[in-house]
């Protein structure tokens, strides 16, 4: 029907033509509740309502609140959201779980979703979730969806972020939670019983952690070659003939390190699947698993290459620059013969015009070739956006 088609699914309060009440294709749909008016609150909301649910939001303030949802969503006071909710997502800070406690007889026998982050990270706690399990021990507690910001979710599973780690000691509670994911797009992982929900808290905290290993090789890899370098283009002839090369520290010698620690780090992106190789032909099988260090080196192999791609770009940059540089010099020794002749302004004006066009070249350059590798991954799709949740500890201004 091509009016039913036209019709926005969402629509804002207030637009004209719209019902407060829930559409009739939503009417077979459970009622999700959600607990608290915040930011994650009401990109949820959204999402839900255009997966076809019913949703109805608690707040304190409901008056204040409403005209932050959009008219498909009921808002309305905590005891009533508890009672009309068959699952409830628990939008609100783990400090304030305990003014939830009075709605206790109301939420008894239904899910209760924790959605909350811990505040540091390892430490050895009961999670947030396990302290609400206590606080609500007639209702079934699932972890989950902290790790989804709420940018991520307003914007829908896009790129690589679309898996929700879930956890809960109720089978039942968790598969409905799962097909709730499901059918808004998401990908669920379960985790298992409900004492796996510190490391789920843990997840956003841990910022790009994949990265820890393959960034200290590169930082090593390139002192090591530095020094080296530095060694003998610079200070060797130095002490053996008294020649001063020093100039060539920031640009020359960083240049000569940059593709040795490009090669290097290729290597080690190839060199752990000869290692799996060897180890497999070893004991007979492939059956076998990978010694342990193996198995993480395997896994990082793709941010091995992205580092090894971030030096090799920086080379390319760094030898463009090279003949900005050798023209600098030029100038300058131009700009000496004058100052000899008595011509001092056009010295300090152009020698010091020249060095800033150098410099903010370079600098313009590099900063050009990071956005290119850090955003390279998400072009291909090949980065868990997992590792980029550091964005849900940005809170925005409450209103
Ligand atoms: N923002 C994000 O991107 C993400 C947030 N989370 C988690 O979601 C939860 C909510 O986060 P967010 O929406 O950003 O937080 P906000 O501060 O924006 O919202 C919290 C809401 O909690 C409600 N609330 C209920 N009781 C109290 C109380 N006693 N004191 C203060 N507020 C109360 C308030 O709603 P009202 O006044 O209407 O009652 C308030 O709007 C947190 O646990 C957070 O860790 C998880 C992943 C991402
Ligand atoms: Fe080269």
């Amino acid at each position: 029907m091509p009016d039913d088609m036209a019709r926005p699914l969402i629509r804002d309060r207030g637009e004209a033509g719209g019902s407060r009440h829930l559409e009739a294709s939503m009417s077979d749909s459970p009622v999700i509740g959600i607990m608290g008016t915040g930011d994650f609150s009401r990109s949820l909301a959204r999402r839900l309502v255009s997966s076809g649910y019913q949703v109805v939001v608690g707040s304190r303030n409901p008056k204040r609140s409403e005209d932050l949802f959009p008219e498909e969503v009921e808002v309305t006071s905590q005891v009533e959201a508890a009672s009309q909710a068959a699952l409830m997502f628990v939008a609100v800070f783990p400090e304030h779980h305990s003014t939830l406690l009075e709605l206790k007889p109301s939420l008894a026998g239904k899910t209760l979703v924790d959605v909350s982050n811990g505040l540091r990270i390892n430490h050895d706690g009961p999670s947030n979730a396990e302290q609400l399990a206590d606080m609500f021990p007639d209702s079934d507690v699932v972890k989950g969806f902290n790790t989804i910001s709420a940018w991520a979710l307003q914007r829908g599973p896009r790129d690589a972020s679309r898996q929700i780690f879930l956890c809960s000691n109720s089978s039942k509670a968790k598969s409905s939670v799962m097909q709730l994911c499901r059918r808004m797009g998401f990908v669920p992982v379960d985790m298992g019983l409900l004492s796996s929900s510190l490391e789920i808290e843990n997840l956003p905290l841990s910022l790009f952690p994949s990265w820890r290993i393959p960034i200290l090789c590169t930082l090593f890899l390139f002192i090591l070659f530095y020094l080296y370098n530095f060694l003998r283009d610079v200070l060797q002839p130095y002490v053996t003939a008294g020649k001063s090369v020093f100039y060539k520290m920031p640009i020359e010698t960083v240049n000569v390190t940059l593709p040795s620690v490009a090669l290097v780090m290729l290597a080690l992106v190839y060199l752990p699947g000869l290692c799996a190789a060897f180890f497999q032909l070893w004991s007979g099988t492939k059956y076998n698993r990978f010694p342990n260090w193996l198995d993480r080196w395997l896994t990082c192999r793709k941010q091995f290459g992205l580092c090894s791609f971030l030096c090799a770009a920086l080379h390319a940059i760094y030898s463009l620059s090279l003949p900005m540089r050798k023209s600098t010099r030029f100038k300058l020794l131009l700009a000496v013969r004058q100052m000899k002749e008595g011509d001092e302004v056009w010295v300090e004006e152009e020698v010091w015009r020249m060095e800033l066009y150098v410099s903010a070249g370079i600098m313009a350059l590099g900063l050009l070739s990071l956005l290119a590798v850090t955003s390279l991954p998400s072009v291909a799709n090949s980065v868990n956006w997992r590792e980029f949740t550091f964005i849900q500890l940005i809170r925005w201004p409450s209103d």
